[in-house]
């Protein structure tokens, strides 16, 4: 049997990791896992829960262990939280696991796609223009070190971005 491939979304909270990452499982009929999901099903908690009683650094070393974890498999589509990328370890793991893809947004549209959720600890405290800003200035180049194919969510559907990903990955 041909070898089974991964594909891996990353990008900033609201550019649609979650939906598309769903979307171009159900295409391609491969599985597919979210970081998030993960941990809540492994903890029993909703990742609020996690981020107030072990802090960010709690959440980002159970992030690592689950991406760890979820890309020995093969033949999925993984959703990756937003600040996966911090960890060098993971950033590595990634590239050497599958295709990583970087969906790519303005920070007008993820305002807009995560103001009315309140299950994103770092988008509670602050204005969140100004937090998804200081945030890209960290993370944007973390994400482009590591991306095999960089593709912008913001004026199309997660049905047409994910036929784009499966036509220019060749899936
Ligand atoms: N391409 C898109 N166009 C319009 N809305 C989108 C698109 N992708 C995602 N959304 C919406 O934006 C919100 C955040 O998407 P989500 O998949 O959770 O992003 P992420 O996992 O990257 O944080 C959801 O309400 C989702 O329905
Ligand atoms: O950017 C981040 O640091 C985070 C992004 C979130 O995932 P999404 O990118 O799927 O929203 C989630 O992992 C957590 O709230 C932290
Ligand atoms: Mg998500």
């Amino acid at each position: 049997m041909a070898e089974k491939r991964n594909i891996f979304l990353i990008g900033p909270m609201g550019a649609g990791k979650s939906t598309i990452g769903r979307q171009l499982a159900n295409e391609l009929h491969l599985e597919f896992f979210d970081s998030d999901a993960e941990i809540e099903k492994r903890t029993g908690a909703d990742i609020a829960w996690v981020f107030d009683v072990e802090g960010e650094e709690g959440f980002r070393t159970r992030e690592e262990k689950v991406i760890f974890d979820l890309t020995e498999k093969q033949g999925i589509v993984l959703a990756t939280g937003g600040g996966s990328v911090i960890s060098k370890e993971t950033r590595n793991r990634l590239s050497a696991r599958g295709f990583v893809v970087y969906l790519e947004t303005t920070i007008e549209k993820q305002v807009a796609r995560t103001a009315r959720d309140k299950r994103r600890p770092l988008l509670q405290n602050g204005e969140p223009q100004e937090i998804l800003e200081n945030l890209a200035e960290s993370r944007n180049p973390l994400y482009e070190e590591i991306a095999d194919l960089v593709v912008k969510t913001d004026n199309q559907s997660a049905k047409v971005v994910s036929r784009e990903i499966i036509d220019r990955l060749g899936f």
